[in-house]
């Protein structure tokens, strides 16, 4: 099974009367085995965009819709009505737990459980165990050696790892990375980055990952989104608008874009 993702006017609004700051995501979609890299200034709503995406924030308004590819066994899934259901709860978090990937900005690990333990509770939850999948993640990310030791004892970086792997884990049909490599060396980065873009072409997978890494997004050549602000300097109701960053723009930084 593979998805396709469509957004359509996805919009969140934060804030009180005083100050407001609204996300507008636009109308775009994701294909089956693509993968995006979404730029954008600090505080532009990078992360707010994939709490979004990933199931974890209601929109207030407009549809995500993800459909199976023809001639696949999956359903098509209306996620934005899920928080509308009055099973709203149950349908998110098994939406989380099966469809998505997510990687957290800060790792988000269990700190009880050890490196292998982290990775492979996304196979428990969403019952998908395959350990050869397990075995492979943990060696291409370099984290055999620390297999056994608890995040406690574990660098930034590589809680950073572990943290892809679990996302990658179970197979999700979507994986989204907040900054999935701000905290590894450039040598880790790309290999990091490689393994987030194989997955998603071998595996059918819908990927969205944020980054400030411009030449590893150019060198591998994936679509870009770019978030901006649309609304006037100083307005207290701030909003900011993805919008499509073409080659021409990815490359120059000088019309205020983070890109
Ligand atoms: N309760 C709130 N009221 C108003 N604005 C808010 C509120 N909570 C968050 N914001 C604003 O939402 C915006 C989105 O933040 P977000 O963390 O998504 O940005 P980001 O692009 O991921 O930043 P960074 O690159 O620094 O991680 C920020 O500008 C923040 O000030």
């Amino acid at each position: 099974m593979a998805y396709s993702l469509a957004i359509d006017d996805l919009t969140v609004t934060l804030g009180d009367a005083e100050r407001r700051f609204t996300l507008q995501a636009g109308q775009w979609s994701i294909a089956a085995g693509e993968v995006i890299g979404l730029t954008g200034p600090s505080g532009t709503g990078k992360t707010l965009l994939l709490e979004l995406l990933g199931m974890l924030r209601a929109p207030d308004r407009g549809s995500y819709i993800a459909t199976p590819l023809t001639g696949t066994a999956g359903t098509r899934q209306e996620f934005h009505s899920f928080w509308r259901d009055a099973n709203a709860m149950a349908l998110c978090a098994g939406a989380r737990a099966g469809f998505f990937g997510f990687v957290p900005q800060a790792g988000g690990l269990l700190p009880f459980l050890t490196v292998t333990e982290n990775v492979e509770i996304t196979q428990r939850i969403a019952r998908r165990p395959d350990e050869s999948w397990l075995k492979a993640l943990l060696g291409e990310l370099g984290l055999n050696q620390i297999a056994h030791l608890r995040p406690g004892a574990l660098s930034i970086g590589q809680r950073q790892r572990v943290a892809i792997a679990r996302a990658l884990a179970h197979r999700p049909f979507c994986v989204i990375a907040d900054e999935p490599t701000a905290a590894l060396d450039p040598e880790n980065a790309q290999a990091a980055m490689g393994l987030l873009i194989e997955a998603a072409r071998a595996g059918g997978t819908a990927t969205l990952l944020s980054s400030h890494d411009y030449p590893t997004l150019e060198k591998f050549e994936m679509r870009r989104m770019g978030l901006q602000i649309t609304s006037a300097p100083h307005d207290p109701n701030v909003v900011s608008t993805l919008v499509a960053m073409d080659k021409q723009r990815a490359t120059s930084p000088s019309d205020g874009v983070d890109v």
